[in-house]
């Protein structure tokens, strides 16, 4: 969430399970470090990475060291000389109850050291299989049942359906209160996700037209260039729908569905979320086929090079059913959104690497205009580009200079790159709101259960009936052509966003 003022947090040691693994590298020490750079960092702070791997702190240190140089957004010798002197390592297998007192030694030295009370931060960058035996482990600690000082972030995937999700929300909840529990969206720490809320419930210019009345239907669209990389074995037990429907997408759809909120106190959004998810009309099994498409990426090429299909990645089975693209229309049942579709899609390797929304408006009440001027009219359209361009445009008609009244649709753009000239990292925001006890932007139990409510028919039926076209689209399409299908049935197209 923003930061309203330059208080910095409490005192805080960041205990991270997993330091010596890629999401610590690439994501979480360069944004710490950012923090520090522009001054957010508590004054006093420690940050004690754990794994298995034999490291010295120093040996800890380079391979971070490392990641600053390929992951982070600056990189200065200096502030990493200064940063680096508040990192250290622990080795200990997580599994081991008997390791779990040198957390307490630790914090007991900070406490001396500092010379009062301090935060604890546990994140949990390990895979899901460890989370719950690590809370379990660190719920027999005295210090963790300090509900205002000790906080536990958990990555995602959340669960791998609704029971396991509802599960480690009972066992979590049955260690640690909710407001000890971050469980964390990295969508919700970008910019332009966060804006969303500014541009949505800081103008009045928008909320008048936010509804059935003016628009006309809303498309998500999340795609990636990339494959699966070398994360064949996690997205094997996940698929599309799992990895970022469940989570990013339908984050994306309540923050435009959502009322407006009365304050930004966390459970007030949190809860304004809820309600949105919580009207998502239920899909029935047999409708799965009629509004929702999977597909699987065959092989091809990609900005010139040639790709294996999904199905000889590596760590994948070779007949496997996991969809790598997923295209859902879902609707929401309230008063201000009767009747309007919400089209998302996501995929890999697909054309574009872009995450947007476009808001579509109906058309004018009454076309006064010539027919010629028909012709070129084309529907308002506020399209929100998240990323990787960061910019929102409105289209609407304009007059094309001459004689005749013809019309030309032209964008007005607020542009970030124009208006400003750094953005912090999502994982920067987020971090920093953990350490301030800010949970605006993480999931609650129940919002996690509800978005597992809303995607589990299509995961069911999807298993229950294996697709018989897999691999069923071209790197570096638009995905299958059934999802241009789902869309086309109703008079629409997927945006393109350039
Ligand atoms: N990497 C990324 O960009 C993203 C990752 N995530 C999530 O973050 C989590 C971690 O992912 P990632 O960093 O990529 O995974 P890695 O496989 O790179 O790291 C796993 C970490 O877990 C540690 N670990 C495994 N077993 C034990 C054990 N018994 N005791 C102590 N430590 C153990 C490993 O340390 P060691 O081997 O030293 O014991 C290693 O540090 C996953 O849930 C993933 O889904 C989410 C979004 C993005
Ligand atoms: O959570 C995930 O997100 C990434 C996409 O994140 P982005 O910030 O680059 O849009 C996705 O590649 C990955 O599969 C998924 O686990």
């Amino acid at each position: 969430m923003a930061h309203s003022t330059n208080k910095r947090p409490p005192a805080t040691v960041i205990f991270i399970f997993g330091g010596s693994g890629d999401l610590n590298q690439r994501k979480l020490t360069p944004a710490l470090y950012n923090l520090f750079i522009d001054n957010w960092m508590p004054e006093k702070f420690a940050i004690v990475g754990l794994g298995r791997t034999d490291y010295s702190d120093d040996k800890f240190r380079t391979h971070l060291y490392d990641g600053i140089q390929e992951f982070s957004r600056r990189k200065s010798e200096e502030s990493w000389g200064k940063f680096s002197q508040s990192i250290r390592y622990l080795q200990m297998d997580a599994g081991d109850a008997a390791a779990y007192h040198k957390l307490t030694d630790v914090v007991k030295e900070y406490e001396e050291q500092w010379g009062g009370h301090v935060n604890v931060m546990f994140y949990l960058a390990v895979a899901p299989q460890l989370v719950p035996d690590i809370a379990v482990k660190l719920g027999g600690l005295e210090f963790c049942k300090d509900t205002n000082f000790t906080r536990i972030v958990v990555e995602k995937p959340f669960g791998h359906d609704l029971q396991s999700a509802t599960e480690l929300n009972a066992l979590l909840n049955k260690i640690f209160s909710e407001d000890q529990v971050y469980r964390i969206d990295h969508y919700l720490g970008k910019e332009t996700v966060q804006n969303l809320l500014a541009l949505r419930f800081a103008n009045a210019l928008f909320e008048p037209l936010w509804n059935r009345n003016y628009i006309d239907h809303i498309q998500i669209t999340a795609a990636e260039t990339v494959g699966v990389e070398d994360r064949g074995g996690y997205y094997e037990q996940s698929g599309a729908l799992r990895d970022m429907v469940q989570n990013h997408i339908l984050q994306l759809l309540c923050i435009i569905g959502m009322e407006a909120p009365v304050s930004f106190e966390a459970n007030e959004i949190r809860n304004k979320k809820v309600d949105v998810l919580n009207a998502i009309r239920p899909i029935t099994k047999d409708q799965v086929h009629e509004v929702a498409v999977r597909g699987q990426y065959a092989e091809g090429w990609m900005q010139g090079q040639k790709v294996r299909a999904y199905r000889s990645e590596k760590n994948v089975d070779p007949t496997s059913t996991i969809e790598t693209f997923a295209a859902v229309k879902f609707y929401i049942e309230n008063w201000r959104w009767q009747g309007v579709p919400f089209y998302v899609r996501t995929g890999k390797y697909l054309h574009e690497k872009t995450t947007s929304i476009t808001i579509e408006f109906k058309q004018a009440p009454h076309f006064a205009f010539p027919q010629e001027a028909a012709e070129t009219w084309r529907p308002n359209r506020l399209t929100i580009s998240i990323q990787p361009d960061m910019d929102i445009r409105l289209r609407f008609q304009a007059k094309r200079p001459g004689q005749s009244m013809t019309l030309n649709p032209v964008d007005m753009k607020f542009s970030y790159k124009d208006a400003y000239d750094h953005e912090p990292e999502a994982y920067e925001t987020l971090l920093l709101d953990v350490m301030e006890g800010n949970a605006t932007q993480f999931m609650r139990a129940d919002q996690v259960e509800a978005a597992w409510r809303v995607v589990m028919p299509i995961i069911e039926a999807w298993e229950a009936r294996p697709p018989v076209d897999f691999p069923n689209y071209a790197p570096n399409s638009w995905g299958p052509e059934d999802a241009e299908a789902l869309i086309a049935r109703d008079g629409h197209n997927w945006a393109k966003v350039k």
